[in-house]
């Protein structure tokens, strides 16, 4: 069965990058970029999410959706912000 990653997970892992910055890892190089390219990012996966969801099926949008979690992410960590600082205004 496929190995699934969940949200908490990928945080962090994503926070483990961030801590130790290991060569080669796409999330070192967007915090060192900062949050001006990462809220682009954000929007710009926010708007394939949603072309994809309107035009290209499921499946893609499924895709799409996991990129704009991910980088939804990133921005938290380039913020200073947990995960309980998000979940607190759910
Ligand atoms: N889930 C992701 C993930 N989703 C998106 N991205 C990155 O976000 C960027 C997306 O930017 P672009 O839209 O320009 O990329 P694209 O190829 O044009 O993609 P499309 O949106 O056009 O399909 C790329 O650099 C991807 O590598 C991700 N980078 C990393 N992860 C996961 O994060 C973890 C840490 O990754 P590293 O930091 O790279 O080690 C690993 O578990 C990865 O699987």
């Amino acid at each position: 069965m496929l190995a699934v990653k969940t949200f908490e997970e990928l945080f962090a892992e994503l926070r483990e990058k961030a801590e130790t910055r290991p060569e080669g890892s796409s999330t070192v190089v967007a915090l060192e970029r900062g949050v001006h390219f990462i809220g682009k990012k954000v929007v710009e996966e926010a708007a394939e999410s949603w072309m994809a969801a309107e035009h290209e099926g499921p499946e893609r949008a499924a895709e799409e959706i996991s990129q704009l979690l991910y980088q939804a992410q990133v921005l938290m960590i380039a913020t200073g912000l947990d995960l309980e600082d998000v979940y607190r205004h759910l």
